[in-house]
């Protein structure tokens, strides 16, 4: 039966072969990026290669929280019932750093706008009868700092980076366990993937892209992950089916989710 999948940050990299390869499997694809001729461009790619016309897209820059809200009032409005939601989106490099509110751009795309859309189409995703949620974090991950978070203090690329995904991450738990009938998971889709955020930082790359992927696909789609709500997949640790892996421990620690998410209801 086709499913109904959307896609953030489905332009490019891991999200744009990840909405093709499901595509070719007949779901219904909604893409999301931030440039509007971009998202045609793709939509039109992505149909011609599937030969599947079931493909639609939405367009927000995550950096800006009034843009993911209005994107997700889009959303509720025109499907009905999300099946999974793949919360792709990313960015390592920034030329900017502060958004227009003040806070910190990487902590905002990569943590606070997921946050923001999945909060606000929760409605829609619990309509499903078997839904899903994958969260793309990431092997770095490090402790989150409150100044980092509300935007006081700006560190380095791979120090903010990693407390963003680790705020996805420990999110991402709370969220398995106050909505039960959801599976959510987090995933590092494997490591220095060849994609445009890694040649942006590195200039070098380990792994295809298509590693990435397979496992989202996999996570999506297969049978075997339904009871897996609330891990953490690490596709560097090879076989991924069947296996998960510790995340930080922070992710497990309830007072430090408790006190993450207070102050991220703070600035919203
Ligand atoms: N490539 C890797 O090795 C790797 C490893 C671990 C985790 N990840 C995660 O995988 C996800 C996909 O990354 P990728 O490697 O494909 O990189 P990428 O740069 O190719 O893709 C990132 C996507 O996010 C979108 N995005 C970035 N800033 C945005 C903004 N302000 N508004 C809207 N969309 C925005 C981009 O347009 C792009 O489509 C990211 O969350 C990344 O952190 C990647």
């Amino acid at each position: 039966m086709s499913k109904t999948i959307l896609i953030t940050g489905s332009t490019d990299g891991i999200g744009k072969i990840t909405a093709l390869n499901l595509a070719k499997k007949g779901h219904n694809i909604y893409v999301h990026g931030r440039n509007e001729a971009k998202v045609f461009q793709v939509i039109s790619e992505i149909k011609e290669a599937s030969n599947n016309q079931n493909i639609v897209g939405f367009v927000a820059d995550f950096s800006d929280l009034e843009s993911v809200i209005k994107m997700a009032d889009k959303i509720k409005n025109e499907i009905p019932k999300i099946d999974i939601l793949i919360n792709n989106a990313g960015v390592f490099k920034s030329k900017t750093l502060e958004n227009k509110d003040g806070l910190d751009i990487r902590m905002v795309v990569n943590y606070l706008a997921p946050y923001v859309l999945t909060n606000a189409i929760l409605p829609n995703i619990k309509k499903s009868e078997a839904p899903r949620i994958i969260n793309l974090s990431s092997a770095a991950q490090a402790p989150v700092s409150e100044a980092v978070l509300t935007g006081k203090e700006q560190q380095s690329e791979n120090s903010t980076y990693a407390q963003s995904k680790l705020a996805l991450t420990m999110w991402s738990f709370n969220l398995a366990q106050q909505e039960p009938n959801i599976t959510v998971i987090a995933v590092n889709p494997g490591s220095l993937l060849n994609t445009k955020m890694v040649k942006e930082a590195f200039g070098q790359h380990w792994s295809p892209v298509e590693k990435g992927s397979d496992i989202l696909v996999d996570l999506a789609l297969s049978e075997d992950y339904k009871n897996d709500s609330g891990k953490y997949f690490d596709n560097d640790k090879g076989e991924v089916k069947g296996y998960f892996s510790p995340a930080h421990p922070d992710a497990y620690d309830e007072g430090k989710i408790e006190k993450l998410l207070s102050i991220t209801k703070g600035l919203l």
